[in-house]
């Protein structure tokens, strides 16, 4: 029998809980001990523990956010801090710990398993900026959000025949700007993977504008460009009023869609088994359509890669 410690790390994002519920259960169900790590790493330093029962995690499926909470804990980088939470681990006879984040969270994992510690991350971020797995819990639904938010501001757009710029996260990653970019019909994105040109969109809105278009969606992922100087550039040169709409935290809340359900579900028990079996570090990934097991050094190595043919399709099909 082990003691698995479970922590939520980083940035939250839909359907933690239901990869929380998954572990849990499963992790009883073979005999284990779960035990809740609350606010990430901060939780781990400071003793935050209590153990999570079958009933802890009933009805918390569907719900957005994590029930153990999450911080980004400056204090787990450095060794003083590290060395507090591994004698947190040792008096709870916790033998394995499970973490559900993003590569940050991973890195703090990892230095985790350099102490001796059974480790498993669960990739769990709206960014999809992993490279190892080909989705993260949480991103399918950010991008349905995105979408729905892409409907309304183009109803509102029409009307006023304007241009809109839609600022959406995602930090280094453009993943969220094409994928939403797709399913919402946008216009444009702008992403860190691909070459900026003012001259692409401006073209753009003026070949819709003569076809009688009423309305121009741009989708700019956060940190490239200022939204708003970015609007009066395309306003000066094209003459369509043009606004601006920072989604913002938005995007990282609500209730886990169907696929963030199932792959949590999935990854959660799965990941339990494999930590039964292995040893030293490990990562579960959603590989080919299916729930792989990867060595968690190794998966932090792998660069992320960005679809040149999803983006190639979406500029044909906003021609
Ligand atoms: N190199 C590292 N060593 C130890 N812990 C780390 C390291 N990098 C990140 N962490 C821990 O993981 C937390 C979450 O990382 P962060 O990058 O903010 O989020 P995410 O996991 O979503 O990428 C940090 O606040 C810190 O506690
Ligand atoms: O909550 P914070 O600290 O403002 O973080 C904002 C960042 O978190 C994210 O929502 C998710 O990033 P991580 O999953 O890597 O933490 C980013 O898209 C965004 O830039």
């Amino acid at each position: 029998m082990s003691r698995i410690g479970i922590l939520t790390s980083g940035g939250d994002s839909p359907g933690m809980n239901a990869a929380i519920r998954s572990i849990v259960r499963t992790a009883i169900y073979c005999g284990h001990e779960a035990l809740g790590i609350y606010s990430g790493y901060q939780g781990l330093v400071d003793d935050e523990i209590r153990v999570l029962g079958l009933s802890s995690v009933a009805d918390i499926i569907h719900r957005g956010g994590t029930i153990l909470g999450t911080s980004r804990c400056p204090a787990f980088e450095k060794e003083e801090g590290r060395k507090k939470a591994l004698k947190v681990l040792d008096y709870h006879g916790i033998d394995k710990v499970i973490v559900l984040g993003g590569d940050g969270s991973f890195k703090g994992a990892l230095a985790l398993a350099g102490e001796g510690v059974d480790v498993l991350g669960i990739p769990c971020t709206i960014d999809n900026d992993l490279g190892y797995t080909d989705y993260t819990i949480g991103f399918f639904t950010a991008v349905e959000t995105i979408t729905e938010a892409i409907g309304r501001i183009r109803d509102t757009s029409s009307s006023h025949e304007r241009g809109h710029i839609i600022e959406v996260m995602g930090r280094t990653c453009g993943d969220l700007a094409l994928y939403a970019g797709i399913s919402g019909g946008a216009e444009s994105i702008l992403v860190p993977e691909e070459e900026f040109s003012l001259d692409r969109i401006v073209q753009k809105i003026l070949r819709g504008k003569n076809r009688g278009k009423r309305h121009h969606i741009i989708l700019l992922t956060e940190g490239l460009k200022d939204p708003y100087k970015l609007a009066n550039e395309i306003q000066n040169q094209t003459d369509v009023e043009t606004k601006v709409t920072i989604l913002g935290y938005v995007q990282r809340g609500g209730s886990p869609n169907i696929s963030d359900r199932i792959m949590a579900t999935n990854l959660g028990a799965q990941g339990v088994l494999a930590l039964e079996k292995g040893r030293g570090a490990l990562a579960m990934g959603f590989k080919n359509n299916r729930a792989q097991v990867f060595n968690l050094e190794e998966a932090l190595e792998v660069k992320k890669t960005f679809s040149k043919t999803l983006y190639q399709e979406l500029e044909m099909v906003s021609i």
